[in-house]
């Protein structure tokens, strides 16, 4: 697509986008005087979809005038909730319905579905992560790793760009892969880079390692609600993501776990279980005979906080509204290559984009390291934030910049492009 320069033009783009009508379903946070924040911070926390509060006084009401009936004879009762989430969930990652459960946060369903997928031998006992890795994902693999009798000095591979790139080169995951593949249990990677956005590519990865018999992972973090995701058919063996970022659903709402089919119904695999887990059918028998579900569910600790889910219900609603990631991942790709566009055309001499340009590995994000006139990286940010736009900041040097397609507007890039020459030329 030809972009041009000029107000006019961002007002044409969003005069004939599909999807305009959407950004009406989300609350904007607003300045003090009133206008509206240019937000461009979907990576960290997505807006609140103004349905979310029906969704949730619905079950506050509920609970009031129901009480514990509530569970049962209702619209939506709480036994089967999360069940209510699951086809939608899986539409947005590419999955069986009953291969994805939504349940506890992130970092829970990493260590969830590594006490299961990270079975050391003394042969095979490596974990594969970035050494870039979200320090989360970092602290739960080591403690795996620890808890297992392995140390981490052994047992952790870390794929580092090459010396002066910040992007991660497939040849050379390969090469890992080739070199050390028989002893790596586990390959852990995102699906989209917090720090570069950099979008990796998770069916030639997946097939690689587990061609080499290596578990296969991916924390989809950055990923679901940003990218279309195949999960089934690249053969991934389990994933999760959170539903506080592009998924819109609310600060730590409860999080989603992908687990293949192939093992999903395998109801003897090793696990920590609890009883949202067990057999629906004898679940209130009390018998103290652990039966897992033969679906993802089989991974459910405890009946969940229907609040949130309420919240996540309310998100993937609008999702489902606007045809699922296909139409989305559309705009989201124009979005993203006219912010590419503007800050070539109007700031290039201070901003480098360290996000691939190619839109095939990257989501909506652009990384940005800044040099301007007289301010740091940080001094610039925080010039943004006081003229209303709202991005993030990442140690040691990256703002981090994401338009989301369901509620940002092209004149929003147009206006943070605006906002960010003025305070560089300062
Ligand atoms: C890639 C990644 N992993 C893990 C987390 C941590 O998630 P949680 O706090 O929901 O466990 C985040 C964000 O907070 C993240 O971006
Ligand atoms: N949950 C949060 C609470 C407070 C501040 C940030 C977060 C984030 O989610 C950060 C995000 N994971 C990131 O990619 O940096």
């Amino acid at each position: 697509m030809q972009f041009e320069s000029g107000i006019d033009f961002a007002r044409k783009l969003d005069d004939i986008d599909p999807l305009a009508r959407f950004q009406q379903e989300f609350s904007i946070p607003t300045r003090p005087d009133g206008s509206r924040e240019i937000y461009l911070c979907g990576n960290s926390l997505g807006l609140q979809p103004k349905r979310a509060r029906d969704y949730i006084t619905q079950e506050l009401d509920k609970w009031a005038s129901l009480g514990v009936k509530g569970h049962f004879d209702c619209d939506f009762p709480w036994m089967p909730y999360h069940e209510f989430l699951s086809e939608s969930s899986a539409a947005l990652v590419g999955a069986q319905t009953d291969e994805v459960v939504v349940m506890n946060s992130l970092t829970v369903n990493l260590h969830l579905m590594m006490v299961t997928f990270y079975r050391p031998t003394r042969k095979r006992y490596k974990i594969v992560i970035e050494d870039h890795a979200f320090p989360s994902d970092h602290y739960a693999v080591e403690s795996q790793l620890r808890h297992h009798g392995v140390d981490p000095q052994d047992g952790l591979l870390l794929l580092k760009p090459r010396e002066g790139e910040e992007l991660l080169r497939i040849e050379d995951i390969a090469a890992l892969i080739e070199r050390e593949g028989d002893s790596i249990a586990l390959m852990l990677l995102p699906g989209v880079q917090y720090y570069t956005g950099q979008l990796l590519p998770m069916a030639e990865l997946t097939q690689l390692a587990r061609g080499k018999g290596i578990c296969v992972g991916f924390d989809l973090a950055h990923a679901v609600g940003n990218i279309p995701l195949q999960l089934h058919d690249w053969n991934v063996d389990f994933a999760c993501w959170c539903s506080y970022k592009y998924l819109n659903s609310g600060p730590g709402s409860v999080a989603g776990c992908f687990v293949h089919r192939r093992h999903a119904q395998d109801t003897q695999l090793p696990r920590f279980a609890g009883w949202w887990g067990h057999d629906k059918q004898t679940r209130f028998r009390m018998e103290n005979r652990f039966q897992a579900i033969p679906t993802a569910e089989g991974w459910q600790l405890s009946n969940p906080p229907i609040l949130s889910l309420a919240a996540i219900r309310a998100s993937l609603d609008i999702f489902t509204e606007a045809g699922g990631m296909a139409p989305l991942r559309d705009k989201s790709e124009k979005l993203t290559a006219y912010l590419q566009f503007l800050l070539k055309a109007e700031v290039g001499e201070f901003i480098s984009i360290i996000t691939p340009e190619d839109p095939e590995q990257r989501g909506c994000q652009l990384s940005l390291c800044c040099d301007a006139r007289h301010l740091s990286g940080r001094a610039l940010f925080q010039r943004l934030e006081e003229n209303g736009v709202t991005c993030d900041w990442r140690e040691p040097n990256v703002i981090r910049v994401a338009p989301v397609p369901l509620y940002n507007r092209f004149e929003d890039v147009y206006r943070f492009v605006e906002i960010l020459k003025t305070a560089c030329n300062e």
